[in-house]
Parts: C-alpha cells; structure tokens; sequence
C-alpha cells in the first residue's frame, strides 16, 4: 500500500508522514529529497515552479512508488501533489493508493512556514500553492484539520486505512451454495 499525504506547503506533510511511517513500521519518502538543485533554487528565490519542472520530479517520485508497490511493501510518502494531474502520476499502476490530505487555514499555514528554520521554501509562495491546489474529490482519500495535534491526526489516518484496507465481509452461510 502507498500513502500519500499531500497539500500545500506548511501543512505538515513531512512531519505528520513520517510519524505515520514510524507508527506503520513502513518506508517513508520526503519528495522534497528528489527535487533537483535548480528547482530547490527557484523555489529559494522566490518563484513557484511550473508544470515542466515538475514533469521530471513527479516521475522520479512515480519510480520509488512503484518499486514499494511492485514488492508489496508499504510506503508513506510526503508530497505537495497539490494539482489532481500530479496525482494521476503518481497513483499510475499503483494497486493500492490512499491519499491523505492535510488541509487548513491559510494563515496558519503561512505562521508555520515562518516558524521552520533550515528550509529552502519561502512564505512568500504559499499563495500560488493555495491557488493551484485541487483537494482530492472521488479519490480515495481522507482531509484531516491541520489545527489539530500531530499524534491525533497520525491516530485518525491508522484507523482510516484500516477500515479502508480491510478485506469484504465473508458472504454469510444462506449465499454459499446458492
Ligand atoms: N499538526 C501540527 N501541529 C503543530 N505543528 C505542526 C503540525 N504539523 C506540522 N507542524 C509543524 O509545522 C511546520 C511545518 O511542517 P512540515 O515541515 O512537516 O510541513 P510540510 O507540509 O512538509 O512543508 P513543506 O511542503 O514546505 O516541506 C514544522 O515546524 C512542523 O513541526
Ligand atoms: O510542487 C511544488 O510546487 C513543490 O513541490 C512544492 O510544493 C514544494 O516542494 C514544497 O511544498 C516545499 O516543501
């Protein structure tokens, strides 16, 4: 299974995803790892990135979701995957793709961005995030409230995809042989 837990910068991606991997006793990615350096730059200097810089990144993401997938093996990955188009990409021939999106007021957002230290992403771009995000609808997928405590939302995603993930009832005694 993959878990993809997605929105806009400053919503908790990395932090909320790599407590659910912990939690799972999965693998976890951070795409943010597999930007290249000119698109880390861009994103430093203040301008949002476009759809061709995101071509190559979203599919370097698709590769290492596919290898957990082909091998069964389950991967939370932390991913803006803010357009419902880098979606599709990523969930390409992948059997089992649950999608958690972390949403929240914008103002919180932004004092979240402003308090982190050590990252290449400015506050500044959070309104082009917010105006080209698409929050998923007809996927498979939960929206959890970014106000609330990391440890409480990794606890409502568990018992999500337990629910989501678990196998159809076996059909009662009157269906067998009918
Ligand atoms: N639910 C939460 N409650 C309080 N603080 C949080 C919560 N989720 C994340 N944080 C804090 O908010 C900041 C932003 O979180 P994080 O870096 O995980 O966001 P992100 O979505 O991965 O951002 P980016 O896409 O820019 O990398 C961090 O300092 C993190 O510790
Ligand atoms: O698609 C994008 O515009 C980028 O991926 C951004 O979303 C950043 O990577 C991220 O939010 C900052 O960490």
């Amino acid at each position: 299974m993959i878990v993809l837990v997605m929105g806009a910068a400053g919503c908790g991606k990395s932090a909320i995803a790599s407590l659910l991997a912990e939690r799972l006793d999965s693998a976890f990615l951070d795409a943010d790892r597999l930007h290249d350096a000119a698109s880390k730059a861009k994103m430093a200097a203040g301008v949002a990135l476009d759809e061709d810089d995101r071509r190559p990144w979203l599919e370097a993401i698709h590769a290492v979701l596919q290898q957990h997938s082909a091998a069964a093996q389950t991967l939370v990955v932390a991913c803006s995957a803010l357009r419902r188009s880098h979606r599709q990409v990523l969930g390409r021939n992948i059997d089992e793709l649950r999608v958690v999106f972390l949403d929240g007021d914008p103002e919180l957002l932004a004092r979240r961005i402003r308090q982190r230290h050590e990252h290449f992403f400015p506050a500044a771009l959070l309104a082009d995030q917010l105006a080209i995000l698409e929050p998923p609808t007809g996927e498979q997928a939960l929206r959890l409230d970014i106000g609330e405590p990391p440890p409480a939302l990794v606890e409502q995603i568990v018992d999500w995809l337990a629910l989501a993930t678990r196998p159809p009832a076996a059909p009662n005694r009157q269906d067998i042989g009918q």
